[in-house]
């Protein structure tokens, strides 16, 4: 297994594979891979992906390990992919645990200081430790921090918004800046980024960000060229919970005019899908976390599988009015 850093290939260990014939040579020998025979890997090749992990790919040892291979699958197509991490689900597992309450507003979890305490734990202390493990599993690839470390992320306070109406939810955060320094840093040293969604506040408080919205906020300050999303459902449902057909997709404009309707978690999945096209990203895409290599499929294939959210087509140019000499001399 060759991986940054490994003495074996006798590269250095900011070299990626494609970068030196002796790298490239490793790596073919080393992973004839799907992801790395695919034709448009040559397309993606250098390109930055951003993917959110999170659903029951997360909570499965069996979809843990499969996602980690493709993540390092990526690697070796030549892609830098960035993880960020959720972890709802073990965060309500360890407040169950402690009597501590459990409850959210429109898909956001209402962060007490006591609740905070325990997301920072279950974050970046035990879920991104795992993920971290399981990707360096293949090598030395992954290197985790939170979103608080080097200014990665700053956060302000934010509400949640209930039928109109602003309620306050604690400690919960918008992301109001990345610093892309740390992470562009770990990327161009060959190492794969594990981001957990703490954020710093320029008020010295600590917050609670929505995994896929700072996967969105990552994204576009990265000027990656997909957001991939993993859930535990096939995609967006345009019905739901009436019908389970899925959107395969939709353009930003169409998507803004959805979002309001949107309920649960699937509202800020969709709002950073969203805000991750209308701020640069060429695609993003939500895909089934229970299917194995969703990601795969997720980053290369061109249609599907689930749903994909596309910039709005550019509105052609007006023509250009003739100046007024070029009239006069009609
Ligand atoms: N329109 C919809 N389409 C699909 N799922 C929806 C929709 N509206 C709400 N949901 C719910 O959103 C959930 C996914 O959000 P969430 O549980 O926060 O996922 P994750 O843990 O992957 O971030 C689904 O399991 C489903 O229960
Ligand atoms: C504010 C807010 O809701 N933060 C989330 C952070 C983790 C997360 O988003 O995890 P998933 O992607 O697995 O849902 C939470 O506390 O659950």
């Amino acid at each position: 297994m060759s991986g940054p850093g490994t003495t074996r290939t006798g590269t250095l260990p900011h070299a990626r594979p494609g970068e030196t014939p002796a790298n490239k040579a490793t790596a073919a020998a080393d992973t004839v891979t799907a992801a790395a025979d695919l034709p448009w890997a040559e397309e993606l090749r250098g390109r930055t992906v951003v993917v959110k992990f999170g659903g029951n790919a997360m909570v499965d040892p069996a979809l843990h390990r499969t996602f980690a291979q493709d993540v390092v699958e990526l690697w070796h197509a030549g892609l830098r992919p960035v993880v960020v991490h959720g972890g709802g689900p073990q965060i309500s597992a360890m407040l169950d645990r402690l009597d501590l309450e459990v409850r959210f507003e429109a898909g956001l979890r209402v962060t007490t200081p006591e609740t905070m305490d325990v997301v920072r734990m279950v974050l970046t202390g035990q879920v991104q430790r795992e993920l971290v493990g399981a990707l360096n599993a293949h090598g030395p690839f992954a290197v985790g921090l939170s979103g608080e470390d080097a200014h990665t992320m700053t956060a302000v306070r934010r509400p949640a918004w209930v039928d109109g109406r602003s309620v306050d939810i604690g400690l919960v955060g918008e992301v109001v800046g990345v610093e892309t320094a740390a992470v562009r840093a770990l990327l161009e040293a060959g190492r794969i980024p594990v981001v957990s969604p703490v954020a710093r506040g320029e008020d010295g408080e600590v917050y609670n960000v929505n995994a896929d919205l700072a996967a969105s906020a990552l994204a576009v300050a990265l000027g990656a060229d997909r957001l991939v999303v993993l859930t535990d459902v096939e995609g967006l449902y345009a019905d739901w919970p009436r019908s389970t057909e899925v959107v395969a997709r939709l353009t930003a404009g169409e998507l803004d005019a959805l979002l309001p309707d949107l309920a649960s978690g699937m509202l800020p999945k969709m709002e950073g899908c969203l805000r991750a096209v209308r701020g640069g990203v060429r695609a993003a895409r939500v895909v089934d976390g229970r299917v194995p290599h969703a990601l795969l499929g997720g980053v290369f294939a061109t249609d599907g599988p689930g749903t994909t959210v596309v910039p709005d087509p550019e509105t052609p140019s007006a023509p250009v009015p003739a100046s007024p000499s070029e009239e006069d001399d009609a």
